[in-house]
């Protein structure tokens, strides 16, 4: 499948900083848009139904996965989360370019679907920084960030798997270089474009 739009998915361990990073990256970019996701989870803190996720239970959201609504879906941390089949699809074939912020289950998902989707892992800079961001967003159980620090390590030792690898040490120079992965994925997408149209115009001359 080949859409117009481009399909940016961003992975990373719990509280490396994916969800900091791509808001930021939205404010500056009016051209992105991001997926806002379901889950069978619970809303944590200030979290809104519709602004962070779309929050269903897990009954609702077993019967979507059986009606096939998910593009992609996972059990992460005892949880179900899944981006929706139709907001993708029907954005990215209207050429808009979307962000999805996903675990890497659903980013690997993804790339078999949509091998031209661009696959970016964030990383902390350290273990022990990873725990402090967790206990510094102060929304998340004690027990719930031990889960997810274990989580973590099998988590990272996917990142091999990704296109590219950031690393969340100075917010700035992270935000600083997804924007630039994002704009060298438009200039590919455009170049293959007009070498296409070129080829085209080659091919009429022949015949
Ligand atoms: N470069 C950074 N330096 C210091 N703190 C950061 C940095 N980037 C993000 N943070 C902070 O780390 C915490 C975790 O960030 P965030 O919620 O964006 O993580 P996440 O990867 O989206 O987590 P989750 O997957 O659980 O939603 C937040 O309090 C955020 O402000
Ligand atoms: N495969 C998917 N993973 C998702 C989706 N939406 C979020 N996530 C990932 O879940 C964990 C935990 O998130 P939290 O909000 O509970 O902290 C995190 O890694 C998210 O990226 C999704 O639609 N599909």
């Amino acid at each position: 499948m080949e859409y117009p739009g481009n399909l940016f998915v961003v992975a990373a361990p719990s509280g490396a900083g994916k969800s900091s990073l791509v808001k930021a990256l939205l404010e500056l970019d009016a051209k992105l848009t991001v997926s806002v996701s379901h889950t069978s989870r619970a809303p944590r803190g200030q979290e809104q139904h519709g602004r962070e996720y779309l929050f269903v239970g897990p009954e609702e959201f077993r019967a979507m996965v059986a009606r096939g609504e998910f593009f992609e879906w996972a059990e992460v941390h005892g949880n179900l989360y899944g981006t929706s089949r139709n907001a993708i699809e029907q954005r990215i074939s209207h050429g808009e370019d979307v962000v999805l912020e996903i675990d890497y289950q659903g980013a690997l998902q993804i790339k078999k679907l949509f091998p031209h989707a661009v696959l970016i892992f964030i990383l902390p800079p350290s273990w022990d920084e990873l725990r402090q961001r967790l206990i510094r967003r102060g929304d998340t159980e004690p027990e719930v960030i031990a889960k997810r620090m274990e989580n973590a390590r099998n988590e990272v030792a996917q990142a091999r798997h990704f296109d590219f690898v950031v690393i969340n040490a100075v917010f700035e120079t992270a935000l600083f270089d997804l924007k630039a992965i994002v704009q060298a994925q438009r200039l590919k997408y455009l170049t293959q474009q007009r070498n296409r149209s070129a080829v085209f115009r080659a091919l009429d001359l022949i015949e």
